[in-house]
């Protein structure tokens, strides 16, 4: 299926692709590498019952039961879906430019959907950021005060997890209490990382009271090196997210990008505070 619909989209935008540069080319590049990966994968898994893979015992279990092969196919759908948004350079509009030189812009999805594109250099190796985005993710809490709780439900494969993230109160003040659920994939190539991810659906953990599920993705962050410094890395970042419930447009339209600042002054926040012990910070 997903090699079909990727034809499909090589096909549609041949012509579109003569004319790339930076980081369409980087996302074209990486949806064919990308192929080959799942085409990879796919064999395996019509080989192996579902689950049997990489089942990982240690995994504090909240129960996963609804267990498919698909999970994987999902996210790097998503990821696909999310690279050719980010490619296609057409209709974006800048909504805040930082004095530091964060940029983010926005365009209108059909169905009148607004997403948002953060573009940011960070003062940290692509490794250091896969690390803190990734592998890391469930200490997100402890430097992201927007967030209560990630937490990864399950290993669907070496770079595959299923996440619960519930939002903390302070940022939720205005928007009320959210929760998601999502699989997120990582793909380290040699022009960065790749995160994708894209919400699902478990029977084992419906939304819960109190709680209104939202949905995020189809979303990516690209990581990728500065040529001339690989202290620093820069970050592309496409924020699909639909909050649900009954809340108005303008306040989801404003709240969004301000989230995407705060994550990256909380993410700047925790490097700063790796970097240097606390009675050299400052200097
Ligand atoms: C009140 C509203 C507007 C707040 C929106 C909060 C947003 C910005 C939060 C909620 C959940 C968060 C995500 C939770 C998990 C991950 C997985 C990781 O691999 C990359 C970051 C990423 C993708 C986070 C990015 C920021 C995020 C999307």
């Amino acid at each position: 299926m997903l090699p079909a619909v990727v034809k499909l989209c090589c096909g549609i935008s041949y012509p579109h692709l003569r004319s790339m540069t930076g980081l369409q080319r980087t996302a074209v590049a990486v949806i064919g590498q990308e192929i080959t990966h799942l085409q990879r994968q796919n064999q395996h898994h019509t080989r192996m019952p579902a689950g049997l893979m990489y089942n990982d015992a240690t995994l504090e279990a909240v129960p996963v039961k609804d267990d498919h092969p698909s999970y994987l196919q999902q996210a790097r759908e998503a990821m696909i879906k999310a690279l050719r948004v980010l490619k296609d350079e057409d209709g974006w509009e800048v909504e805040i430019t930082e004095s530091n030189g964060d940029v983010i812009c926005s365009k209108m999805m059909p169905g009148a959907k607004r997403i948002f594109r953060l573009e940011a250099v960070l003062e940290a190796s692509v490794d250091q950021l896969h690390e803190l985005l990734f592998v890391r993710v469930e200490e997100m809490q402890q430097w992201n005060p927007s967030i209560k709780q990630i937490k990864v439900l399950k290993r669907v494969g070496p770079e595959t997890v299923i996440t619960h993230e519930i939002l903390a109160e302070t940022a939720g003040n205005l928007i009320g209490q959210r929760d998601f659920l999502s699989v997120r994939h990582s793909c380290k190539q040699k022009s960065g990382v790749f995160l994708g991810g894209a919400a699902i659906h478990l029977e084992s953990l419906p939304p819960q009271a109190g709680y209104v599920r939202a949905e995020n993705g189809p979303t990516c962050i690209i990581i990728q090196a500065v040529d001339d410094d690989p202290r620093k890395s820069r970050v592309t970042w496409l924020l699909n997210m639909d909050l649900k419930g009954r809340l108005p447009k303008s306040i989801v339209n404003q709240a969004l990008p301000r989230a995407q600042l705060d994550f990256i002054r909380h993410l700047r926040q925790r490097l700063t505070a790796t970097a240097a012990p606390p009675q050299q910070r400052g200097r």
